[in-house]
């Protein structure tokens, strides 16, 4: 109720330009509707008389130990959303003990979105999603800024060999950043100067050794994100990822793939506890994030609401998104006979209409 809220408040406030480039996805957008609706195929079969007085819904991911289950997921140009911008995420990331993924298309420098952060919580967690850059110097660049500003992990997105086409982006003709914004990441590195939406290249060519090449770079931990093939997830922990998201994008790349969570379980039979699987996609509710757990994620994150509660609210709203989502989780954890997330197990989800 409070997501839905906030996101009727955000479209209030928000250019009608801006919420589409949020709200919409590619092509006829069967995807970005799927992900939701993939929550309603999946049911929870509570156990009972076992639970515990009290909950721990912490869970131990690479560089952030004792995070949140719910993630932020990476996405581009905050300020251009609220004049507070990722400083005002970062700040209610922190104080919700949330792991925010902060994005190479980010309006404000990656230093001072994990100062932000820190300044909130000093052990706050922030990761740096990286668009691998068709040129390596400009990858190296960016690697280490996110390393300068003390980000604890990389999450690179891998489901962008080319841009999304965003239908309704292309019917609105939204291709620059309005003057006064930037993609800040990418300022003094070869290339145009950040203006244009597609100022943030993707390439094709991009592939399993830039992967290496990356993990051979970095002390830090390389998450991929994007992932919905077992066989992709099973060669991202053989080339030493340290955890994988199975993500479509919020329906914003191909609009002919399943729902993120249909892919979940294949994923994490692949990936076999060796590394963390993460899910983000159409997450909207405390339940959704007890479904995705019990079917194999250590976490999930979240995109659109995080947006919504941005542009509706600044900081207390994206605050209030993350509050609402973990308390409810905590409390159907509880309904399900749970004390820790690894109570929930695959056994205790069916299908709609059917058992196991
Ligand atoms: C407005 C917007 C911008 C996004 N920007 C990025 C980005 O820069 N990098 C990235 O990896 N994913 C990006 N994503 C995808 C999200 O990280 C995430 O996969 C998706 O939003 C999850 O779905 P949800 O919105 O249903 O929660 C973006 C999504 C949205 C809606
Ligand atoms: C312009 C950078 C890409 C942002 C993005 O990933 C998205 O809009 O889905």
């Amino acid at each position: 109720m409070i997501l839905r809220d906030l996101h009727a408040k955000a479209r209030q406030a928000l250019d009608p330009v801006h919420y589409d480039y949020v709200a919409g996805g590619a092509g006829d957008e069967r995807v970005l509707a799927d992900n939701e609706r993939a929550f309603d195929r999946y049911l929870l079969l509570p156990r009972v008389l076992r639970g515990g007085e009290r909950r721990d819904t912490a869970v131990d991911l690479p560089g952030a130990p004792g995070a949140s289950p719910v993630l932020v997921a990476p996405t581009a140009f905050h300020r251009l959303l609220h004049p507070d911008g990722e400083e005002a995420t970062a700040r209610a990331a922190a104080a919700e003990g949330a792991v925010l993924v902060t994005g190479t298309a980010s309006t404000t420098a990656v230093a001072r979105v994990v100062a932000a952060a820190r300044g909130r919580d000093r052990a706050a967690a922030v990761w740096f999603q990286l668009y691998p850059h068709p040129r390596r110097e400009v990858t190296h660049a960016l690697v280490r800024r996110a390393e300068e500003a003390g980000c604890t992990a990389l999450v690179v997105t891998v489901d962008s060999p080319a841009f999304g086409r965003h239908t309704r982006d292309l019917r609105n003709g939204f291709t620059d950043l309005p003057p006064g914004h930037a993609a800040e990441n990418m300022r003094d590195l070869p290339g145009a100067p950040p203006g244009a939406l597609t100022d943030i290249p993707m390439s094709p060519a991009v592939s399993w050794a830039d992967l290496d090449d990356l993990v051979r770079r970095t002390a830090l931990p390389v998450l991929l994100k994007g992932v919905l093939h077992p066989a992709d997830a099973r060669l991202a922990v053989e080339h030493g990822a340290a955890g994988v998201f199975v993500s479509n994008h919020g329906g914003r790349q191909c609009d002919a793939v399943p729902a993120a969570l249909d892919c979940l379980p294949a994923v994490a039979a692949a990936v076999a506890g060796r590394v963390p699987v993460l899910l983000d996609g159409g997450v909207r509710r405390g339940s959704d994030i007890a479904v995705a757990l019990a079917l194999g994620a250590s976490a999930v994150g979240v995109g659109r609401p995080v947006v919504w509660g941005l542009a509706a609210e600044g900081e207390p709203g994206v605050r209030r998104v993350l509050a609402a989502l973990r308390e409810e989780y905590d409390h159907t954890l509880a309904l399900c006979g749970g004390r820790r997330n690894t109570d929930l197990t695959r056994d205790m989800v069916v299908r709609k209409g059917g058992t196991w």
